[in-house]
């Protein structure tokens, strides 16, 4: 359940999501949908199509009445930009004289590799796909994955906390700074949602204002940015996931799918690299075991997984964006055609995008979440999966 399908160009009239199986009954407002579609917007550093689009979902299949049906749910968004784009993008037309190729690939795109993988002269035909406009329909697929977690008291945040070459604290540095402020769930709910106000999604307003600033001066001199961002899940319960396959593990999906989102270019869980040096004795967290808790650990190196399963603790990711590849100071290539030295390809563009990488982190964190949970508590009816869900966990408080 929870497995997905997302069809669509960049500059094409619509991008479509499908989520192929979903428990009956799942309760879905398509107000949170766009909700989360609109946070993906967001974020200082954003380019011109930003201002073009103000995405919407449209539910096509799946759902009546506000319940799912356990039928593939379909959803599409509208490209408001394709109304610029009919001709160069007419899906029923021959190419017409006007429609010039684009030969020139950029660094860092899909470009040069597509067109040699595909046999394309256009680069276009490569990277209007390969855009992450596409990331609004996976967005769209979180946001239901989303509400299915909500039911089972799972919760989904997100910060920035690295732009540049300019990091702030990490979320188990903001914890330990005051370990109780985070003790329930709503004041983490509160903390997170504070975020989406800010212009980074970071909560250090000082860093905050130094990120601004690195953004607009490497912009100036025609360059882009990337960054580090985290996920954190809270209310995962201990066993989702399996060590008994690798393709099973929950951080090996968490890893490639969230690798599948574009531009990120490295994923740590917990500790992650900084773990490599130091000793286990400082990495492992210890087991401890209270009536009401049951086991527990007092740090969370581990990044709430172990053996590919959940061990009850928040999980923590942080993924590493790469800076965008068109840049306005484009850098030297060669033509597609004529082979000869030319400058990269300059396409209106983001200069950074990491707060809005990190809604989509989100997003695909849910649906892998939402994966796991529904094959881990079975069913085909929201009842069944809670019943199920609710006896686990009794289970698991009389062990
Ligand atoms: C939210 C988001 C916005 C992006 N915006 C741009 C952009 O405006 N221009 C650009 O060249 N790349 C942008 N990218 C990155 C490219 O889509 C990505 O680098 C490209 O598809 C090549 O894939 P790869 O970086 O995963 O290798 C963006 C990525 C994300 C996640
Ligand atoms: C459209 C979105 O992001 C786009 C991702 C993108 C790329 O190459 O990945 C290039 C830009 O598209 P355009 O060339 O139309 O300005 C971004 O705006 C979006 O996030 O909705």
């Amino acid at each position: 359940m929870f497995e997905y399908l997302t069809a669509g160009e960049s500059h094409g009239p619509r991008l479509t999501a499908i989520i192929k199986s979903l428990p009956a009954g799942l309760k879905i407002e398509l107000d949170q949908i766009n909700e989360q579609l609109y946070r993906r917007q967001q974020g200082y550093g954003r380019g011109g199509r930003m201002k073009i689009e103000s995405d919407k979902v449209i539910i096509n299949s799946g759902l009546r009445h506000k319940k799912t049906l356990g039928s593939p749910l379909s959803m599409t968004v509208e490209n408001k930009d394709w109304q610029n784009w009919l001709e160069i993008m007419a899906p029923d037309k021959e190419r017409a004289e006007a429609v010039e190729a684009l030969t020139n690939p950029r660094p860092g795109h899909a470009d040069l590799p597509g067109a040699l993988k595909y046999n394309q002269l256009d680069l276009r035909n490569i990277l209007e796909r390969a855009s992450a406009r596409e990331t609004a329909a996976r967005t769209a697929v979180g946001a239901v994955a989303r509400q299915f977690l909500n039911e089972l008291d799972i919760n989904i945040y997100s910060h920035v906390v690295q732009v540049g070459n300019i990091k702030s604290k990490t979320w188990n540095q903001i914890k330990a700074d005051s370990p109780e402020r985070f003790s329930s769930e709503a004041a983490k709910e509160q903390y997170f949602a504070e975020l989406d106000k800010t212009p980074l999604r970071c909560g250090d307003g000082q860093k905050t204002a130094e990120m601004i600033e690195l953004i607009d001066s490497w912009k100036e001199n025609g360059d882009s940015v990337g960054g580090v961002f985290e996920i954190v899940v809270s209310g995962v319960p201990v066993g989702i996931g399996s060590h008994v396959h690798w393709d099973l593990k929950l951080e090996s999906r968490l890893a490639a799918q969230l690798m599948g989102l574009q531009a990120i270019k490295g994923v740590e869980i917990g500790a992650g690299f900084k773990g490599a040096a130091m000793p286990g004795s400082e990495v492992h967290d210890e087991i401890y075991y209270d009536k009401e808790k049951g086991f527990f650990r007092s740090s969370n190196q581990a990044g709430g997984i172990e053996g590919g399963m959940s061990n009850g603790e928040e999980i923590v990711i942080r993924l590493a964006m790469k800076p965008i590849p068109t840049l306005a100071k484009a850098l030297e290539t060669a033509d597609l055609i004529s082979k000869e030295k030319r400058t990269a390809a300059k396409e209106r563009s983001d200069v950074c995008a990491v707060p809005a990488a990190s809604i989509v982190g989100e997003a695909v964190t849910a649906s892998v979440i939402a994966q796991s949970c529904s094959s881990k508590f079975g069913g085909d009816s929201m009842e069944e999966i809670r019943r199920n869900y609710e006896s686990y966990l009794e289970y698991l408080s009389n062990f």
